[in-house]
């Protein structure tokens, strides 16, 4: 479906909508078709269409920001929203689900040409090639320039992305819990959970839909991928050695039926609830655009490539994040234009700090970014 609206003619809020885009051609070589973006929006488009802010979502994240028409709470709830640091009753606030994603824009598990989904065919689509797509969606908005684009994690690698790809469309960027390139570690991480899904016999080489799905693989790549969103501290903390009582993780008669000690049992339950969200093959094609993503590819250095851009840069980091370390974002903000100072959010946690200390992060982007 086309979004031929007028600008005028965007009332919802929070409802998701179904943008066409057009066909695109990908960066690896691939292309896919008539593209669909999902997004949703928030507030009130002014006139010269000056207050708009595009929300990028991490990995596994959707659309929904914060509630809307709906009463369904969104994964930045006190971030965005009536009188929150990215204020709906000022700000027009959009945020799009990455294609590749499954929750509503074109993915794996949507119909290719021939009706079938692209399962094992569809291709690689980096982080850019969705910062073009998006920039279409911004295009059919009536949308010339970002007031700000901001995210955290890979959404703050589609922020960055945004930034450099397009320097006359974004005024402000903030770029949260996330460096300018994917490292050697991450990759290595990522590879790890990539093989867990396309290592589970339900896979099928990508074409699994209409039988069994690759749950027990996507449950494996999520306990791996939490591991590294959490902090050894707080495992430790929250966890130790306790057994998951009733069980025991020193009584069984064979290995098999060893009791699980409570932090095994607390990444059952994360890999068991994203299973129920999320698709597989979604997960390795934005697993594996992560994977791709360094601003520098083919634009030469960290500062001659962080120089084509013009927007007033934000950079925070998770002080005890063993993923995206904060020496990453040192990095990055010592390779901008001006002095950028990186905002560090103090939390135990690791990197879901970005998603937890909503009140740290809220109000160091009301005061110095979105003021
Ligand atoms: C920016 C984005 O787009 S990301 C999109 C949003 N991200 C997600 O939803 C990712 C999945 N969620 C998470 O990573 C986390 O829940 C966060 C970061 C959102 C919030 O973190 P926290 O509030 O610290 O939640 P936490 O990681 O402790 O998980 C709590 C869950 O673990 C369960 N749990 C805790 N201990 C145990 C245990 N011993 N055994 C089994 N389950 C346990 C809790 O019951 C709770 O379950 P529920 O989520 O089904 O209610
Ligand atoms: N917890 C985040 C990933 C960490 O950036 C998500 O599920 O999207």
């Amino acid at each position: 479906m086309t979004v031929t609206v007028a600008r005028t003619a965007i009332p919802e809020h929070g409802i998701v909508r179904y943008a066409s885009i057009g066909g695109l051609e990908l960066e690896a070589g691939g292309y896919l078709p008539d593209v669909t973006l999902a997004y949703e929006t928030w507030g009130t488009l002014n006139a010269d269409a000056s207050n708009a802010i595009l929300i990028e979502h991490a990995l596994t994240g959707s659309t929904h920001v914060t509630r809307g028409d709906t009463d369904e709470e969104g994964w930045w709830e006190q971030l965005a929203g009536p009188g929150a640091p990215v204020d709906t009753d000022r700000f027009f606030v959009v945020s799009i689900n990455i294609v590749g994603g499954c929750y509503g824009s074109t993915g794996p598990s949507s119909p290719a040409p021939d009706g079938k989904p692209w399962g094992s065919r569809f291709p690689l689509v980096t982080l850019r090639d969705s910062t073009v797509a998006e920039a279409r969606l911004a295009d059919q908005l009536g949308i010339k320039s970002w007031f700000a684009v901001l995210g955290g994690s890979m959404g703050g690698a589609r922020a960055l992305e945004w930034a450099v790809t397009y320097p006359d469309r974004v005024q402000r960027c903030a770029v949260i819990s996330v460096g300018a390139a994917s490292t050697a570690e991450q990759i290595a991480f990522a590879q790890a959970q990539t093989l867990a899904i396309r290592q589970d016999p339900n896979f099928n080489g990508g074409d699994y839909y209409g039988g069994r799905s690759p749950e027990e693989g996507l449950a494996l790549a999520r306990r791996i991928a939490h591991i590294t969103y959490r902090s050894a501290t707080e495992l430790e903390g929250r966890f130790g050695r306790e057994p998951q009582a009733p069980e025991s993780p020193l009584r069984g008669e064979v290995l098999a039926s060893r009791g699980r000690y409570q932090v095994e049992s607390y990444l059952d339950h994360q890999g068991n609830k994203l299973v129920k969200r999320f698709d597989a093959n979604s997960y390795i094609a934005l697993t594996e655009a992560l994977m791709s993503h360094d601003v520098c590819r083919g634009r030469g250095t960290l500062a001659e490539t962080l120089a084509a851009s013009t927007a007033r840069f934000f950079v925070a980091a998770v002080d005890s994040d063993r993923l995206y370390f904060p020496s990453q974002s040192h990095e990055l903000a010592q390779a901008l234009p001006g002095d950028v100072d990186v905002h560090l959010i103090r939390a135990p946690i690791g990197h879901d700090g970005f998603l937890t200390e909503i009140g740290q992060l809220g109000s160091q982007l009301r005061s110095s970014f979105l003021a």
